[in-house]
């Protein structure tokens, strides 16, 4: 937590400046995409050295009375229900969540194992009605490493959910993909559990709480000899801060119960993706629908999962300086280009030496997208010419007199 207050207060201090300073930012990094790592094996599900440090007598035990008939070990931990609707459940054939002492099960920091991942000249092309439309995404070039967070940034439609699922390899069949992706190194298609994506909406079962909503999760995505390990789930509700809602019914949807708010049920989302342990996460914008302080908590969160070894990659619109400071590389797009790949502080410089210098006071986000967008300027001319066409009291402080009184506006909007 000290690391990500001192990340983001280093960012601060440098990014209140139009110029950072140099010696922090080589100039190598810009749009240098190298081989990352020196791993150069394909990953695959069953490669995590994580899956192997859990206490496999747990489930060996669970394995054996389950053979000598004692019927279903996590049944039997769990005689007392801990939520309503569990008991609901137990009526029929499901299983249910063990039983985790009050605070979570223990507070031991677990590694995950990341992967790196590196596109070369990757261009996606959609089908329209008859043929194939322009290019989406024109030859990106970047890579993510483990144990970074790495974003994908720019205005709407500019290419961003595109890019994304074409390195976790999900594109729709209407899409065309060209150019290379490779996983620590190697070009094979990542297995499945290698990765988790998060769309920007998904659904969850609001008649569960946050644990069992999880563990269900667990019982249908991993394969049965890892299922059973309650600290997968537990790890996941660590890793995404939601111990104190671990036993809180989700709600919202169609159960119509209030429940949890809309930054704990992204991180609840995300937390779905965590417990198949993967080594490379992507989400479609994690602060989707977010206030502020669950933007800030969900950002913070997101950097502690990086700082355990996994590989972030996300798509976002845009930032608070806060938050943008503790992004480690950025992927700028405006309308499929990519218009900068490279580390955050050198972003700043970049746009400096390009003419476009930070001004103080001003969230880089902000200064990003709106150095790229054109819209921002066609929005701005209207804005002037409404201020000529309506002169109220604040625009009169805002117009010369001549523009008041003398221009009509002939222009219709
Ligand atoms: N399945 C699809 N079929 C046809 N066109 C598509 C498809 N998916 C995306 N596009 C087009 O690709 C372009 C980029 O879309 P994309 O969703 O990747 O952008 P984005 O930056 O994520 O935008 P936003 O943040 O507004 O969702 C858009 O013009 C969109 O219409």
């Amino acid at each position: 937590m000290e690391d990500i207050q001192s990340q983001s207060d280093l960012y601060r201090s440098s990014s209140s400046s139009a110029s950072s300073p140099t010696s922090r930012v080589p100039s190598s990094h810009f749009f240098y995409v190298r081989k990352p790592g020196s791993l150069t094996q394909p990953i695959s599900f069953e490669d995590s050295p994580e899956w192997e440090d859990t206490d496999d007598a747990d489930v060996r035990m669970d394995e054996e009375a389950n053979i000598g008939g004692g019927g279903d070990s996590i049944n039997d931990a769990t005689a007392t229900p801990i939520s309503p609707s569990l008991s609901k459940i137990n009526s029929g054939s499901m299983t249910s969540p063990p039983v985790v002492p009050e605070g979570g099960g223990g507070n031991a920091v677990r590694k995950i194992a990341g992967a790196s991942i590196t596109w070369k000249d990757l261009t996606v092309t959609m089908k329209g009605k008859r043929r194939y439309s322009d290019k989406v995404v024109k030859s990106s070039n970047g890579y993510a490493l483990p144990g970074t967070m790495t974003v994908i940034m720019g205005p709407a439609k500019s290419g961003k959910s595109t890019l994304l699922r074409a390195l976790a390899g999900r594109l729709p069949p209407s899409a065309k993909m060209y150019g290379d992706v490779f996983v620590n190194g190697s070009k094979s298609h990542m297995p499945y559990g290698s990765y988790g994506y998060v769309e920007r909406e998904t659904q969850l079962i609001g008649s569960l709480t946050v644990r069992e909503f999880l563990y269900y999760s667990a019982l249908l995505q991993l394969p049965g000899f890892l299922c059973q390990k309650s600290s997968v789930v537990e790890d996941a509700i660590q890793a995404m801060s939601l111990s104190d809602y671990a036993n809180k019914l989700i709600g919202g949807g169609d159960c119509y119960m209030k429940g949890l708010r809309s930054g704990e049920r992204r991180r609840v989302s995300i937390a779905r993706e965590l417990v198949m342990r993967p080594h490379i996460l992507f989400i479609d914008e994690p602060l989707y629908h977010l206030d502020s302080v669950s933007t800030l908590l969900m950002m913070v969160t997101l950097k502690k999962l990086a700082s355990m070894g996994c590989t972030l990659v996300f798509t976002i619109y845009q930032s608070s300086t806060e938050v943008f400071g503790l992004f480690d590389r950025i992927c700028l797009l405006s309308n499929g280009n990519t218009l900068f790949f490279g580390e955050t502080l050198a972003c700043l410089q970049h746009f400096s030496n390009a003419g476009f210098p930070c001004p103080i006071m001003q969230s880089p986000s902000d200064h990003f997208l709106r150095a790229i967008n054109t819209d921002f300027d066609r929005i701005i001319a209207m804005c002037k010419n409404w201020q000529v066409r309506t002169p109220t009291t604040e625009n009169i402080a805002l117009c010369r007199p001549s523009q008041i009184i003398f221009r009509p506006c002939s222009k219709k909007y």
